[in-house]
């Protein structure tokens, strides 16, 4: 059997199980492997499990035989590993009972993440045929994927992918995360480990993680409930004017996009509030896509909430922009092809410590290089932020265990089988042999029910752009070409802070974290100490672990920090 691997920077300590190709050779499901997993040959309803897909510190992914519909299914079982285990046949207990609690709200969050799911119907969102209660645990069944996860196809990728290979992967991406938009949910969970590109190229959506949050959020367990390279701060707390919506899911859709580009994530967003090394990638990436791709996504990144774009719709707008370079044709491309790269641009702003003139750009990482760096950054980062987080998080009021959206009186339901895909777009990549798990960065904090609810105001429903002058390209997009477009210098980080302004708000609808209808609120002055929080948090936190604070950050901390 293949060893099962766990990826160094995958904090949820994923085990991966064999590919789910096929049934498993006897005896494959070893306890000692998957300790708490039901063994092979099981039955759960009409289903018989045959191997474990995947471990994750939330549940147990199996491969199973539907035996009435005659196909093959991955059955999730919810098995918070710290919470509880398997004690008699099937059944899962909680270990002490002041983990009762706690196990039963991530239980709900589950059951409601399923019923979610199984309202949806996107061939680039996880599908859920259906989900019951059973052994003290809960069970959802869904199609069983087969492909890598975009993490993977990434690091095996020789380099950069280019625009058309982004905006292949982007196009069905956005239209799934609308169709969560549209009714009034979002994601929250975007990363390249969370979409999973199957064989035929088409990118889906994998799980929102909700019981990973809601659990993280109860036990203050900070570092494991946020992918902080992909979190906006709004996912970093409660904090008035600043609300979660479809510009939360874009933020971390643009920066799955960074991390293809650049082979890292942003800077974490809760560190540039205090002071913003981000480099936009109009500059960073310059070269490897158009400057009207890069500008949109660079928008999506943006940290404060109303500065990026509010809708898909409004990302899409942005992304018409016409591409440079000749349109992409339909006719697969004769060979890999890259954009071409975009005229000369004016020269980026000076940067501090910019290499001397003459010098030999630096060239763009490759991501697998780019990524060692990059996980050792995270550790450090995460490091940073988890506690940054803590020390917002502590000065928040105490915060009462937060239960999914409703009590979820169901132990049965089913959904529709999936539609077939209507004109599922080109893949983004080719089929490439397997390659070990991308390393990607961890995760941190939040606090936030689940699903999160958005209003129509937040999320108009927006008739389809006939964007997207330049096309999608329909062919299977080319892995890459080996490089023929220069790789852009890497600049210098700036050190410049940027002028922080306190979130705007003003009269609209918003998400309501508790499925509540959405309301209007009334506009309100912004939140005055908001960054200033945030700000105080970092500068404390330096300075309790002994990091060097400058004269002007010992005077901020002495005027603002109370
Ligand atoms: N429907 C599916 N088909 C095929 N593989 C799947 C499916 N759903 C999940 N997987 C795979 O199973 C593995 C475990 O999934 P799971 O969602 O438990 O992981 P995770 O997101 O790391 O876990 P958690 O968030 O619970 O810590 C992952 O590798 C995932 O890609």
């Amino acid at each position: 059997m293949p060893e099962p691997s766990a990826t160094a920077d995958d904090p949820d300590r994923t085990r991966l199980g064999p590919a789910p190709a096929g049934p498993p050779p006897p005896g494959e499901l070893a306890d000692d492997e998957f300790g708490n997993a039901l063994p092979a040959g099981t039955r759960l309803e009409e289903f018989e499990l045959l191997s474990v897909i995947g471990e994750g510190g939330f549940g147990i992914v199996y491969l199973a035989q539907d035996h009435s519909l005659h196909r093959r299914v991955a059955i999730k079982e919810y098995m918070p590993s710290s919470l509880a285990a398997r004690t008699q046949a099937m059944t899962v207990s909680v270990r002490s009972r002041r983990h009762a609690e706690t196990f039963e709200a991530g239980l709900r969050s589950f059951i409601n993440e399923a019923r979610l799911l199984a309202s949806f119907d996107h061939p680039s969102l996880i599908k859920v045929h259906r989900f019951w209660e059973g052994n003290g645990t809960a069970y959802m069944v869904m199609p069983c994927y087969v492909g890598r996860t975009l993490g993977e196809v990434l690091k095996a990728l020789p380099g950069p992918p280019d625009e058309l290979w982004l905006r292949a992967l982007l196009v069905p991406l956005l239209d799934a995360l609308e169709t969560m938009h549209r009714a009034d949910t979002c994601h929250r969970d975007i990363a390249p480990d969370n979409i999973m590109i199957l064989e035929d190229g088409r990118p889906v959506i994998l799980d929102l993680g909700a019981a990973r949050r809601v659990i993280g959020d109860m036990t203050q367990a900070l570092t494991v409930i946020l992918k902080t390279g992909y979190a906006p701060i709004e996912q970093y707390g409660d904090m008035p004017g600043v609300k979660q919506g479809p510009w939360t899911d874009l933020y971390a859709l643009a920066s799955v996009v960074h991390f293809a580009l650049t082979g890292r994530t942003p800077p974490q967003s809760v560190t540039r509030v205090v002071t913003d090394k981000y480099q936009p990638l109009v500059r960073s990436a310059a070269g490897l896509c158009g400057p009207a791709f890069l500008e949109a996504i660079d928008a999506c990144l943006a940290v404060l909430p109303q500065h990026r774009p509010q809708s898909v719709a409004e990302l899409r707008a942005l992304l018409a922009a016409p591409a440079v370079g000749p349109a992409p044709s339909a006719a697969p491309p004769a060979a890999p092809v890259r954009s071409p790269p975009p005229p000369p641009q004016p020269p980026p702003p000076p940067l501090r410590a910019t290499p001397p003139a003459g010098s030999p750009p630096a060239a763009l990482p490759r991501p697998a290089a780019a990524r060692s760096s990059g996980l050792w950054m995270a550790a450090a980062a995460v490091l940073l932020v988890g506690a940054a987080g803590l020390a917002y998080r502590l000065g928040r009021p105490a915060h009462a265990p937060t239960p999914a959206a409703e009590p979820a009186p169901v132990t049965t339901a089913s959904a529709p089988e999936p539609q077939p895909a209507p004109a599922a777009p080109p893949p983004p990549v080719a089929t490439a042999p397997a390659a070990p798990a991308a390393s990607l960065p961890g995760s941190a904090a939040s606090a936030q029910a689940d699903p999160v609810t958005v209003s129509p105001a937040s999320a108009p429903a927006v008739a389809r752009t006939p964007e997207r002058k330049t096309p999608p390209p329909s062919p299977p997009a080319p892995p890459r070409s080996a490089g023929n477009t220069p790789a852009p210098a890497r600049k210098a980080p700036s050190d410049e802070s940027p002028t922080l302004s306190p979130p705007e708000v003003s009269d609209r609808s918003v998400w309501s974290p508790d499925g509540r209808p959405p309301k209007v609120i009334r506009a309100q002055p912004p939140a005055p100490d908001y960054v200033t929080q945030l700000k105080c948090n970092d500068l404390l936190q330096k300075s309790a672990l002994g990091d060097p604070v400058t004269d002007a950050e010992r005077s901020f901390m002495r005027r603002e920090c109370r």
